[in-house]
């Protein structure tokens, strides 16, 4: 589904994301991990059209996305969560779906919002003001449900469980799994929580100042040399 080519990006002089090849199939369940600073949300930017890779490909389902803006790339199947919720301010949780939906699909499907709505335990809080009047979990939540409500084939979640407390996390965890299986969709997710990882993830991918140094199992993942390493703070040779 998604295939990352050697990309690579740069700023100035400072390279965020160096060479990173990747794929991820239908139905994956794949982590991205790495350091404070290593690439991952810049490789995000890069797969949902925030920002232009200096070289490599990006395809998703074998068609070149470099040259569609967002919405495009979100209409073909790409859906992504920010790191810091963003809701829309003045907006009710039912309206900010809504203005999701339209951005990524065109029209409002009433029907899949309350699904969704229902889907993420937002049902109740769908009058509320979004930016005032929901707590971390369901604004976590409501991050979800907007890049659901796009009718992703892809999830880009970009550090969602950051933040909740344990039962809270533990919840938010089996939502995820519920969503991967409910809504056929595949899943890159971002996490700095080993546990989590391994307990949600099939695969992982490891970023270490911006090259891919490690790609397996979360048992192979974090028991190479190489990524305990890197997870206290050293840059290892890239894979
Ligand atoms: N728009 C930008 N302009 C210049 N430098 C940037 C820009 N965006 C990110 N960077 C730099 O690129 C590097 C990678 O940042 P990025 O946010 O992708 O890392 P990350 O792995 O997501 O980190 P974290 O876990 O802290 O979110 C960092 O050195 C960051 O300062």
């Amino acid at each position: 589904m998604l295939q990352l080519e050697n990309v690579t990006v740069r700023f100035g002089g400072l390279t965020a994301v160096n060479d990173v090849t990747l794929a991820v199939g239908t139905g994956d369940l794949v982590g991205l991990v790495g350091a404070n600073g290593a690439g991952k949300t810049t490789l995000f930017n890069a797969i949902s059209g925030l920002v232009r890779p200096t070289t490599g490909r990006i395809l998703f389902n074998g068609a070149d996305v470099l040259k569609a803006p967002m919405y495009q790339r979100a209409r073909m199947g790409i859906g992504r969560t920010f790191q810091i919720p963003q809701p829309m301010h003045e907006l009710t949780v039912r309206q900010n779906l809504e203005v999701a939906q339209r951005f990524g699909t065109g029209s409002v499907d009433k029907r899949r919002i309350d699904e969704i709505l229902d889907f993420t335990n937002l049902a109740a809080k769908a009058g509320r003001d979004a930016s005032s009047g929901l707590a971390l979990t369901e604004l976590k939540a409501l991050e979800v449900a907007k890049a659901l409500s796009t009718n992703p084939k892809l999830l880009l979640l970009d550090e969602v469980l950051a933040g909740l407390e344990t039962s809270g996390k533990r919840n938010f965890m089996n939502m995820l799994k519920d969503l991967h299986a409910k809504f056929s969709v595949g899943i890159l997710i971002i996490e700095h929580d080993i546990e989590t990882i391994s307990n949600l993830c099939q695969r992982v991918a490891v970023l270490n100042f911006g090259g891919m140094i490690a790609e397996g199992t979360p048992a192979e993942v974090f028991n190479n040399p190489a990524v305990i390493k890197s997870y206290t703070g050293g840059e290892v040779d890239h894979a």
